[in-house]
This record gives structure tokens, sequence and C-alpha cells, in this order.
């Protein structure tokens, strides 16, 4: 079993969640891309659901799939959005933006009744922050911004470098709503609820990319098989 198969697998389980006529928030990411995929499948067999997408990259990928699309505006109460993650605690506190995709996803998630996390087992940690935390800003104020940000996870009991992201020929990292990331190394979050709250207070920061209370449902492969875990 590869990790792509377990995270296809993941997806193919998180299928059985959906329902005809449902408003779907289509997550972003390679383990949502297999949802998309396989949703895609359903739809094409006859599936009649609405999509919003969280991401450009996956609003190709629905498109392409043949997945109906709507916006947030035509539709902003959706039934159940499914997505990947990066780190999913016991609680079903997550750690999501690795791909940069976390702004519209909490907005997605925070529009629908349910969310959906569908993972290979090694997104599964005993403690969130072993991933780097990312944390969505404006590019104005760039410098102070990043300092309020370590200060924020120093008073919040972890401290660490907040870096920004790059993309590989050296340039900052523009997300879809363009900003820029942070990604603050943190190794352990001992209270991401506390540490969620002094982000979210520092001007400049857009969203950071713990998702608390939002997830209703994991669904997690392993090499010994699938596990639903209910918060
Ligand atoms: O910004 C990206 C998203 O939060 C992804 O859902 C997350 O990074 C997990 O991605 P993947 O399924 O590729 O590991």
């Amino acid at each position: 079993m590869t990790p792509d198969s377990l995270k296809r697998e993941a997806a193919a389980r998180a299928l059985d969640f959906v329902r005809p006529g449902m408003r779907l928030g289509l997550g972003t990411g390679s383990t949502a891309k297999h949802f998309v995929a396989l949703l895609g499948e359903r739809v094409r067999a006859g599936l009649d659901v609405i999509g919003v997408s969280t991401s450009e990259a996956t609003r190709a990928d629905a498109e392409a799939a043949g997945i109906r699309l709507s916006t947030l505006e035509e539709t902003p109460v959706l039934d159940l959005t499914v997505d990947g993650a990066d780190e999913i605690a016991p609680d079903l506190s997550a750690i999501k933006g690795g791909g940069g995709a976390l702004l519209r996803e909490k907005i997605v998630a925070s529009a629908s009744a349910s969310m959906i996390v569908i993972a290979d087992e090694s997104k599964w940690v005993e403690t969130l922050g072993r991933f780097p935390l990312p944390v969505e800003v404006v590019p104005f104020g760039l410098a102070p911004t990043r300092i309020a940000v370590e200060a924020a996870a120093a008073a919040a009991g972890c401290p660490g470098p907040a870096e920004l992201r790059r993309t590989r020929e050296g340039h900052a990292f523009v997300t879809d709503g363009g900003h820029f990331i942070l990604d603050l190394a943190l190794g352990r979050i001992p209270q991401p609820r506390v540490l969620a709250e002094r982000l979210a207070a520092v001007p400049g920061v857009v969203e950071h990319g713990l998702f608390i209370g939002l997830v209703r449902t994991a669904i997690i492969a392993g090499a010994s098989g699938l596990r639903v875990e209910n918060a």
C-alpha cells in the first residue's frame, strides 16, 4: 500500500457520506483530489450534487471531472465538506494549509453543516505541531506581522520561528487570495485554542491553519485498514 493508495481509500470511504442533492465543499490537496475524481465518477453515473471549491486548483479538477459548481455567494449554506489535512489529533482538531488553501478551506468548512477529513495514517498525531503551522498574512507590514506572530506563539507556550513560504524559484508563495504564508515551526502545540486566539488577534493575520471544532469525522486509512473517528 502506497501513501497515495491509502489517500484514495480514505477518499472512497467519504463517498458513503454523500447523498443526492447535497451541496458539497470540495477540499484541496492530494487527498481531496482523489475525492473530487471519485465524486466525478459518481456524477457522471447520475449523482446530482453541487460543489463549492476551496481553491482554483480544485475548481479546475472539479470542472474537468464534470461536477456542477457553485459559489458561496449563490450557495452560502453547504451540507458537507470533504477535505484533507496535514495533521489530525484525537480530538479531531487539525492543521491545514500545507498547500496554501487554508483561508478558503476554513470559510467553506465553516459554511458547512459538517466536515469530514480524509487522510492516510501518517497525518494522525497525538499532539498537533510537528507540521509547521501555516499562517496566512497580508503582504503589507510583513516584518512586524512576523514578529507579532512569533510573539503570539511564544505567549501560547510554543515558541518557534515563522518562515516566509517560498516557491521553488525563491519567490514569496502567493495564495489564491493574494496573501503570503508564514510557516510556524513549533514542534508541539500544547494549547491549540490559546494559540488560535492569539494568532487571530494579530493585525495582518488573515487566517491560520488550526481547524478547531470544525471536523465532525475523520477517515484515516492505514496498512491495517480504515478507521472512522467521530468528534
Ligand atoms: O492547503 C492545503 C490543504 O489544507 C490540504 O488539504 C492539506 O495540506 C493536506 O494536503 P494533502 O492531502 O496533499 O496531504
